[in-house]
C-alpha cells in the first residue's frame, strides 16, 4: 500500500500512452519558458544524491531544533532569539483577507453538552505563554473552528471536529492541548536525562497520527512554535529515515510524539524506548484515511494505547475536512460515550475561495494541455496530482524537458529525495511539484495559486473526498486560489460527485458536465444533520442553537482565563447553530 493509503495505478496502464512526441528538449521552449516568466532549473544527480556520505545523519526534518528547558522556576523558560526568529521569522500575519467563508459558515454542534464557542484567543483562558506563541505565530484572529474546539478540548471531552481545507484545525487541536498540559508539565512529564548524552525512554503525553510524513513534519513545527519557552518537548518520527534518528531524538525525552502509523507502530514494540502509559491525548489528523481498513492495524493498537494506558482521562480528537457518515461511524468506536461533534458547514464541504476549472482533455492530449495551461498563466507556485507514480514520473519528464522548473514526489522515492522536494517547492522561485495524493492531505504550503489536477481522482483514489483535500492545498486561510481539472470519458464516475461541488460553490458547470446535474439544478447532498438519531433525541442532547437543556460549558477548563473572560465569550461569538451562521471574530 502507498504511504497515502491509496493504490497506485498499475504501471503497464501508464504504459499504453502514447509517447508524447514533444518530449525531447527543445532549445525553443527553453527561450519561450523564460520569456513567459519560468526560471531555470537545474535537475540534481539524484544517483549522488542518495549515496551513503560520511554524514551519517543528515539534516532531517524531524532533528529541526526543539526549545530546550534549562529553567529550573516557574514553568515559562528564558527566551532563545535565535531559536525564535528561527520559529517565528515567516511570522508576518499569514492570514488572507478573503475571509467571508470562514466568518460565515454555519457551525453544527452534537453531543451531551452545550458549549459557547469562543470569539478570540485572548479570552480562551490558555496559559499565558501559549497565549505570547500564538501572538508570535500571528494568528490574530480565531477562526471558527478553533472558536468551537478549543473550549471543549480544555474542558477533557472525546471530539470528532469538521472543517473546511486550510481553516486551521491543526492550531485548534495544539493550542488547547498545549496550554492545558503546559502548568501541569512538571508533575506530568516522563523521564528527562540526567546530564547531556543519557538516554531515557520516551513517555509522551500527546501522541498525534498523520498519514504521510510531510504532514508530520508540518505540524512538528506548528508544535515547535506553540511549545516554545515551555518544558514540553516535541518529537516526530516517521519511516524513511533510520530508526536511530528517531531514536536519538525520543532519548532526550518526548511530551508530543508526532508520526506516521508505520513507525509509530515499530516504536510501540519497543518498550525500553517508548511507553505510551502517560498519553492523555490521541490525536488523528486526516482522520476519515486513517480509519479506513488499510490502517486498521496500526490504527487498533495505537487507539488501543499501547502498554496498558488506562487513564481514565485520556481524550481522543479526531479531525479532518471530509468526513462521511461511513467513517464517523468507525471513528464512534473509538470514543468515549460523551464524545462532542463539530461540524462547520456540511461535512465534506469546500468554499469559494478556490476557483473551480474544469476542462475537456483527452488523455493523448493532456500533456499538452497541461504545458499550454502553463503557459497560459502567469508563473506561480503549482501542484499538479497525478494518481500515479509512473505518470508523476512522466509528467515530470515531459515539463522537465520543456524546461518548466519541476520537482516531483511520491511514496516510491527515497527520504532525502522527498525533503529536498520540499525544500525546493517552498523556495523562492515558483516551481511546479508534480506529486500523487501523498501531497493532497494537510500539506500547508503558502502561495500554492494553482492546484491541477492532471488525473482527477476517480473513486479508487480517494474520489470527491480527494478532489476536496487537493484543490484545498490553495486558496488557504483567507487567501484565493485557483484548481483546474482535466476531464474526459474516464472520470465519468467521480462526474456527480463533482458537479454537486461546483453547483454548491457557484462554480462554473460546463457543458460537457451538463448532463450530471441533479434535476432541479440545484447541489443535492444526503441528509447529513446528525450521526445518530437516537442519541439526538435524548434529553440535553445539542444538535443546534437552543435546543439544549443543560447549561453552556465554561470556556474556561484550562483554568488559566480570569471568570470576567467567560460572560463575554458567551455573547461575543453567540451560539452555533446548524441553521445560523457563526460569526467568529475576524
Ligand atoms: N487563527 C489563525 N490566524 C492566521 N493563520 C492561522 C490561524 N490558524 C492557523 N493559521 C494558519 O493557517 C494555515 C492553515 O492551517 P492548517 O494547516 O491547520 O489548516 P487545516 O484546517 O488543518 O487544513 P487541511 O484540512 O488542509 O489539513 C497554516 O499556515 C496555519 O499556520
Amino acid at each position: 500500500m502507498s504511504e497515502s493509503g491509496f493504490q497506485d495505478a498499475p504501471a503497464e496502464e501508464f504504459g499504453q500512452i502514447p509517447a508524447n512526441p514533444a518530449s525531447a528538449p527543445n532549445p525553443e521552449d527553453a527561450l519561450a519558458a523564460r520569456e513567459h516568466g519560468w526560471g531555470e532549473d537545474e535537475k540534481l544527480d539524484y544517483d549522488a544524491f542518495n549515496a551513503p556520505t560520511s554524514d551519517s545523519n543528515p539534516a532531517w526534518a524531524s532533528s529541526a531544533q526543539v526549545y530546550e528547558w534549562s529553567g529550573e522556576e516557574g514553568d515559562v523558560g528564558a527566551p532563545d532569539p535565535e531559536l525564535e526568529e528561527q520559529l517565528f521569522r515567516n511570522g508576518q500575519s499569514k492570514a488572507g483577507t478573503s475571509l467571508d467563508h470562514i466568518l460565515n459558515f454555519s457551525a453544527t454542534l452534537e453531543g451531551p453538552k452545550q458549549f459557547a464557542p469562543i470569539g478570540s484567543f485572548d479570552t480562551a483562558g490558555l496559559h499565558p505563554q501559549v497565549l505570547a506563541n500564538v501572538q508570535l505565530c500571528n494568528y490574530d484572529r480565531i477562526t471558527v473552528i478553533q472558536g468551537y474546539c478549543i473550549p471543549i478540548i480544555l474542558a477533557g471531552h472525546d471530539l470528532v471536529a469538521v472543517a473546511q481545507t486550510g481553516s486551521g484545525k491543526t492550531a485548534a487541536y495544539l493550542i488547547p492541548i498545549i496550554s492545558k498540559l503546559m502548568g501541569k508539565v512538571r508533575k506530568l512529564q516522563g523521564p528527562r536525562p540526567a546530564m547531556k548524552g543519557a538516554r531515557v525512554r520516551a513517555e509522551p503525553l500527546v501522541v498525534i497520527v498523520v498519514p504521510t510524513r510531510e504532514l508530520a513534519q508540518q505540524i512538528f513545527d506548528e508544535a515547535r512554535r506553540l511549545c516554545y519557552r515551555s518544558m514540553l518537548r516535541p518529537v516526530c518520527a516517521y519511516g524513511g529515515i533510520p530508526m536511530s534518528s528517531n531514536l536519538q531524538e525520543l532519548a532526550k525525552g518526548c511530551d508530543l510524539l508526532i508520526g506516521t502509523p508505520g513507525r509509530l507502530q515499530d516504536l510501540m514494540d519497543k518498550p525500553d524506548i517508548l511507553s505510551m502509559k502517560r498519553v492523555k491525548f490521541t490525536v488523528i489528523d486526516e482522520a476519515d484515511e486513517m480509519l479506513q481498513g488499510d490502517w486498521e492495524d496500526e490504527m487498533n493498537k495505537i487507539m488501543g494505547g499501547g502498554d496498558m494506558n488506562e487513564d481514565p482521562d485520556h481524550a481522543y480528537l479526531m479531525f479532518s475536512a471530509t468526513f462521511p457518515k461511513e467513517s464517523r461511524a468507525i471513528a464512534r468506536t473509538y470514543m468515549d460515550a460523551d464524545f462532542m461533534r463539530v461540524r462547520i458547514g456540511r461535512a465534506g464541504s469546500t468554499h469559494k475561495n478556490v476557483t473551480q476549472d474544469v476542462v475537456f482533455a483527452e488523455r493523448h492530449s493532456k500533456k499538452q494541455a497541461l504545458y499550454d495551461l502553463l503557459m497560459a498563466r502567469p508563473p506561480c507556485r503549482t501542484l499538479v496530482f497525478c494518481n500515479s507514480k509512473p505518470g508523476v514520473e512522466e509528467v515530470d519528464d515531459y515539463l522537465y524537458n520543456r524546461q518548466l522548473p519541476t520537482v516531483f514526489m511520491h511514496g516510491g522515492r527515497s527520504q532525502l529525495e522527498r525533503e529536498d522536494a520540499m525544500r525546493r517547492f517552498k523556495g523562492e522561485k515558483p516551481h511546479i511539484l508534480i506529486a500523487t495524493n501523498i501531497f493532497g492531505r494537510g500539506i500547508d504550503v503558502p502561495q500554492v495559486n494553482h492546484v491541477i489536477n492532471y488525473d482527477l481522482p476517480g473513486t479508487e483514489y480517494g474520489g470527491i473526498s480527494e478532489y476536496i483535500h487537493r484543490i484545498g492545498r490553495t486558496g488557504r486561510i483567507g487567501h484565493k486560489g485557483h484548481a483546474t481539472s482535466f476531464y474526459n470519458e474516464r472520470n465519468e464516475d467521480i462526474a456527480p460527485a463533482l458537479v454537486n461541488i461546483l453547483l454548491e460553490t457557484e462554480q462554473e458547470v460546463p457543458d460537457f458536465l451538463q448532463d450530471f446535474k441533479p434535476e432541479n439544478g440545484q447541489a443535492e447532498f444526503e441528509d447529513d444533520v446528525t450521526d445518530n438519531e437516537e442519541e439526538a433525541s435524548e434529553p440535553g442532547y445539542v444538535t443546534a442553537a437552543g435546543e439544549a437543556e443543560a447549561p453552556a460549558e465554561a470556556a474556561t477548563g484550562g483554568g488559566w482565563g480570569t471568570d470576567a473572560s467567560t460572560p463575554a465569550v458567551a455573547a461575543d461569538a453567540g451560539w452555533g447553530a446548524a441553521t445560523e451562521p457563526v460569526t467568529a471574530s475576524w
